[in-house]
């Protein structure tokens, strides 16, 4: 039995990536405080949504899917109630797994996941590291079921944070340049539809080109570039408004913010 405590954005990705994947909906409790939300995953899917109490007794796994402020009251309230066997995953940003260790009574596996949004169309990107008390089998556990939402990578826990600000946060990257591509295409005369028609298809074959393990995005972005052409202009004004810099500050500021989330 999975229990995913938190049944939010994430939560409700990872819940409908396993029971599509082959769980059954009576092997996945769901803990949510919110009752109108509980309500919704409870007829959107057929799970349970059961007290913590609940969930920390008869699940063998536990997802938790708050946010990383409300982390350690959760962790104490679940202290004690788990079983020698529970695997612990937990998917909140910064939160390492000496936190979570040191909030949970005894040797408690734990794995520390940092997953994406696009996991709700099954294109998720997780990475994952495991604690001091976590076996390779627990670790391989975790991996099998968020790969129920897309694709996963182990990396070791220093590279958390890095991950977080990349392919955690990373979707919203995306989604700002796509909605100012659109605005440029909508300020320049052409409809919103027709401009994210041309925007979203852009984005996805060059996400397919540079899927291509033997791609480079450098040859790539050459190959776009005619001589005095029409992207050597736009490269140009990039370069010259700071886009590089101000993308490595944005990485390196979300980076840090989740290092200072386990500080409380
Ligand atoms: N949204 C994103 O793109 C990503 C979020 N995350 C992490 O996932 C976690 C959840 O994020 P979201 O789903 O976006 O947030 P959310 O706010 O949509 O969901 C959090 C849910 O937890 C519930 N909750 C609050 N206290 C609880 C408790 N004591 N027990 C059980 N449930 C409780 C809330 O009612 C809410 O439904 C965060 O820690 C975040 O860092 C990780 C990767 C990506
Ligand atoms: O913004 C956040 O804190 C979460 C973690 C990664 C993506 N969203």
């Amino acid at each position: 039995m999975i229990a995913i405590i938190g049944g939010g954005k994430m939560g409700e990705a990872l819940l409908a990536g396993l029971l599509a994947t082959g769980y059954e909906p009576n092997q996945v409790l769901v803990t949510e405080p919110d009752s109108e939300r509980a309500a919704e995953l409870r007829e959107r899917y057929q799970v349970a949504a059961v007290p913590l109490a609940e969930s920390a007794r008869r699940a063998a796994t536990l997802v938790l899917a708050i946010k990383p402020q409300d982390m350690v009251e959760l962790l104490d309230e679940l202290s004690g109630d788990l079983g020698s066997d529970t695997l612990v995953i937990s998917i909140a940003a910064g939160i390492t797994t000496s936190l979570l260790e040191k909030h949970l009574s005894g040797e408690v596996a734990v794995v520390r996941a940092m997953p994406n949004t696009p996991a709700l169309v099954s294109r998720g990107m997780t990475a994952v590291s495991g604690g001091a008390h976590t076996g390779e089998a627990q670790l391989d556990h975790a991996e099998s079921l968020l790969r129920a939402v897309g694709d996963v990578v182990r990396v070791p826990e220093r590279h958390m944070d890095t991950v977080t600000a990349i392919s955690g946060s990373g979707p919203a990257y995306f989604y700002f340049i796509a909605e100012t591509m659109i605005e440029a295409g909508v300020a320049m005369g052409m409809t919103r539809d027709a401009a994210k028609k041309l925007v979203t298809q852009t984005i996805s074959g060059a996400a397919a080109m540079l899927g291509d393990a033997a791609a480079h995005p450098v040859v790539l972005r050459e190959a776009v570039t005619s001589p005095g052409g029409t992207t050597a202009a736009a490269v140009r004004e990039l370069e010259r408004h700071g886009v590089r810099t101000a993308f490595t500050d944005a990485i390196e500021a979300a980076r840090e913010r989740s290092r200072q989330l386990s500080e409380g």
